[in-house]
């Protein structure tokens, strides 16, 4: 156990997935683990390990915003020796050719901060996924006909940002979504040598002002839970 993760040690699986929302944690694994049994309820950031084709699998949910994140992905590679973690994520879309319910493949994360900003100092280090993972999700969503974006994504600490001008440049310079915790989940992957990778659908649009209900952002994003999967063991 942890401070935030209830779980015995080998209740963790290697492989996490790791949803903002919780209740997407409890559905993914209700309709694509076999055996899942929840192993966290600490603060209701729910977590549930089963396994997929054989391969045991966690999905615990990571609460949203980068601080959120980075103290279940420290508490999931430092106590828990989790080797592999995919956030499997909602994002907004910001560029033209990007669609709602689109699949993201992100390749890098864009930030203004995260919570690892302090020891990095004046340097702007680069957070990426690991290219494995990358190569084997492409691979999986073009299987699957699932329409996949693969580039650049914007890591926000702000949902609601006054600062216009931000946003701005990221679609200028081909970003192609906003989210909330990828770009410190590839830091830390980084510092501890682990595998990461963010799937992301997109659940509303920066451009066209369309939007998902809560209901479809829990519920409704298969694709991105099979190719993570598949990402995964391939
Ligand atoms: O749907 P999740 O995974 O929570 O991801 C996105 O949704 C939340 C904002 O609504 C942020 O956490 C953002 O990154
Ligand atoms: O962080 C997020 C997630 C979904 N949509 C957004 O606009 N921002």
């Amino acid at each position: 156990m942890t401070i935030h993760i209830g779980a015995a040690k080998d209740d963790i699986a290697p492989t996490v997935l790791m949803p903002g929302d919780p209740y997407r944690a409890k559905w993914a694994a209700e309709t694509f683990l076999d055996d899942a049994r929840c192993i966290n309820q600490v603060r209701g950031m729910l977590g549930f390990t089963g396994t997929w084709h054989g391969h045991p699998v966690t999905i615990q949910g990571s609460g949203m915003g980068m601080p959120s994140l980075s103290i279940y992905a420290n508490e999931l590679i430092r106590d828990y020796d989790a080797q592999t973690l995919i956030r499997i994520g909602s994002c907004g879309g910001m560029q033209d050719h990007v669609g709602i319910r689109d699949v993201i493949l992100a390749m890098t994360a864009t930030t203004l901060s995260t919570p690892s900003r302090g020891i990095f100092k004046d340097l702007n280090f680069a957070p990426c996924a690991d290219f494995g993972l990358l190569a084997a999700a492409h691979h999986a969503a073009l299987a699957k006909g699932t329409t996949t974006h693969v580039g650049g994504i914007y890591s926000s600490d702000v949902f609601y940002d006054e600062r216009a001008d931000l946003n701005d440049q990221m679609m200028r310079h081909g970003i192609l979504a906003v989210e909330m915790e990828a770009a410190e989940l590839y830091i830390l992957a980084a510092r501890y040598k682990r595998r990461a990778l963010a799937v992301l659908t997109v659940s509303d649009h920066l451009i066209t002002h369309e939007a998902l209900p809560a209901e479809d952002r829990e519920r409704s994003f298969g694709d991105m839970v099979e190719i993570a999967l598949q990402a995964a063991f391939a």
